[in-house]
């Protein structure tokens, strides 16, 4: 149920194990990432990042004659989207030999999908399992007249095709950020409000700090510990009216809700099998549904955003491979490998989770911050280093503005987590995750050599920076 990134990667892995497979779909193929989410949005913030990378290098700065081309990124951006047209997703379907059915899903008992389309009804009996992947949808909080001023949720912003002169951004998490660079970038008014005492609260701190600062300096008005009490618009195309917890009122074109996300399990049949309509569905490792007694439900998988193990496309992809492998295995009775690091777990959603907040600067991070390995009761060094220092950074831009931080196993002498914050820190992360997720020990990261002068020089200043006798090499 979904054919979203996460529903399509099951249906693939299961193929590819020798079972047969349908997928439903009661909206567009390819899910919120392909349409509304990842995929329109990084295109969207491109030309801005791309035109601030270039007002960064002397002699590229001067060749810039006019500003950014908002059309011409709406287009970008449209095509990014696929102009909102699934048949490109249908085709790959069909070539991986996956059987669409379009319509509203809904469990009706035991390995039992009743799908709902054109009026009528058609039930799909699984011989195996049944795999729940139908995603997350964003939460509007009770705000008085919030609701009733069609408030933009990330749908309505990412499809616009007009720039609002003035947007009200409420929220502080990922969303909120990139959407408050994207339009701060196109030439709104954008006033960001943060219930909590910064942005990407998850985060080290750092991270927010930074995005915040550079925020301001492209004219965003971000506040802090502010929230709206109170929402008046009179026509839904006219300006509203934000009353602030502050007492003061701010006037604006838009809004845009940016508080979060719940799993969508609102009407898809949970009471048919004993769970409870609306719920998060909470999965043991090889993605089985835990059911009401809190053991795995045998034929059930929840998988992606509503298992809420992890809201990213990569990572609910990654439970993917692993659902779909372990429901073929488990079907044709092959050996199932579901140890820690196992074929048919994701033990990364414990331990190693990249993600990469598209923001000027960018924030790219993976595993543990020093806030979550020091509560976890780990050993822990914490190195932070200015990204800005390293050679590669001087030619990449003028003044770069960047930091890393690293966080160190002081026992195990392996990273446990790390932060990089700058412009195009997005293409460390990878290096990054491997060293997390492989435990590579430090006094074999001395041998990765990093290639002058790039960004990547900052494993070597890491290294440095940790000296070498606490990185040694084990004499047995
Ligand atoms: C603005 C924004 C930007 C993001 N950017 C990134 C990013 O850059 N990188 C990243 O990794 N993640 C990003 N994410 C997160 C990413 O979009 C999600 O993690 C990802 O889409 C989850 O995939 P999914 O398949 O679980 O769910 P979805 O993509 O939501 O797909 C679920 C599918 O199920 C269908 N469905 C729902 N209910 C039913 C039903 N009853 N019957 C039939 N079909 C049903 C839906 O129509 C949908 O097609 C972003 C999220 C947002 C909101
Ligand atoms: N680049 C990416 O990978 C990317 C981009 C966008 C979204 N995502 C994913 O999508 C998910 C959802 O993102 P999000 O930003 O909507 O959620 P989030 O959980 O990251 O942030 C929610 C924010 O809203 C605030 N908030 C919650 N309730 C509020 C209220 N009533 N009033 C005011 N503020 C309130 C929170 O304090 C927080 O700052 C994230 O988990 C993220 O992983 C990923």
């Amino acid at each position: 149920m979904g054919a979203g990134p996460v529903g399509e990667n099951i249906a693939d892995r299961a193929v590819q194990g020798g079972l047969s497979v349908a997928i439903v779909e009661c909206e567009l193929v390819g899910g919120e990432c392909s349409y509304w989410a990842c995929m329109p949005t990084k295109a969207l913030l491109r030309p801005a990042h791309a035109l601030a990378a270039a007002r960064r290098v002397p002699g590229a700065r001067e060749a810039i004659i006019g500003d950014l081309d908002v059309d011409a990124a709406f287009a970008f951006r449209d095509g990014a989207a696929a102009q909102w047209d699934d048949s490109g997703q249908v085709g790959w379907l069909e070539g991986a030999d996956i059987t669409l059915v379009r319509g509203h899903g809904r469990l009706a008992g035991e390995r039992t999908v009743e799908v709902e389309r054109d009026g009528g009804r058609v039930t799909l009996t699984a011989r195996h399992a049944v795999a729940v992947a139908t995603g997350s949808v964003p939460v509007v909080p009770d705000v008085p007249g919030l609701a009733t001023a069609s408030p933009w949720t990330n749908r309505e912003a990412i499809s616009t095709s007009s720039v609002p002169t003035r947007l009200a951004v409420i929220g502080g998490g990922v969303v909120a950020s990139e959407f408050a660079t994207m339009f701060a970038a196109l030439g709104s008014d954008v006033t960001v409000l943060v219930r909590g005492d910064g942005l990407l609260g998850s985060l080290e701190p750092f991270a927010g700090e930074r995005v915040a600062a550079a925020l301001t300096e492209a004219g965003a008005d971000v506040r802090t510990g502010t929230s709206a009490t109170e929402v008046v618009r009179a026509a839904a195309t006219g300006p509203a009216t934000l009353t602030l917890t502050d007492g003061s009122t701010l006037e604006v074109d838009e809004i845009l809700v940016a508080t979060g996300r719940r799993p969508t399990t609102d009407d898809i049949g949970l009471d048919t099998v004993g769970l409870e309509s609306g719920q998060t569905l909470t999965t043991d490792d090889t993605l089985r549904v835990l059911g009401p007694d809190h053991a795995p439900i045998a034929w059930l998988y929840a998988v992606g955003d509503v298992n809420g193990r992890a809201l990213l496309t990569h990572q609910g992809k990654y439970q993917a491979r692993a659902a779909g492998d372990v429901i073929a295995a488990r079907a044709t009775g092959a050996t199932v490998d579901d140890g820690p690091w196992g074929a048919h777990v994701a033990t990364a959603d414990h331990a190693a989770v990249p993600s990469v907040v598209f923001t000027d600067p960018e924030v790219a991070t993976v595993g543990l911050t020093a806030e979550r390995a020091r509560a976890e009761h780990r050993p822990v060094r914490v190195v932070d280093y200015d990204l800005g220092w390293i050679a590669g950074a001087t030619v990449l831009a003028e003044d770069y503005q960047g930091q890393a931080r690293f966080v160190v196993d002081t026992e195990r002498h392996v990273v446990l987590g790390v932060t990089f914050v700058g412009q195009d820190v997005a293409e460390l992360l990878q290096a990054a995750t491997v060293a997390v997720v492989g435990e590579v020990p430090l006094h074999r990261l001395w041998h990765a050599v990093p290639a002058y002068p790039t960004l990547g020089e900052i494993w070597l200043r890491l290294l440095e920076t940790l000296g070498r006798d606490t990185a040694t090499a084990p004499t047995s």
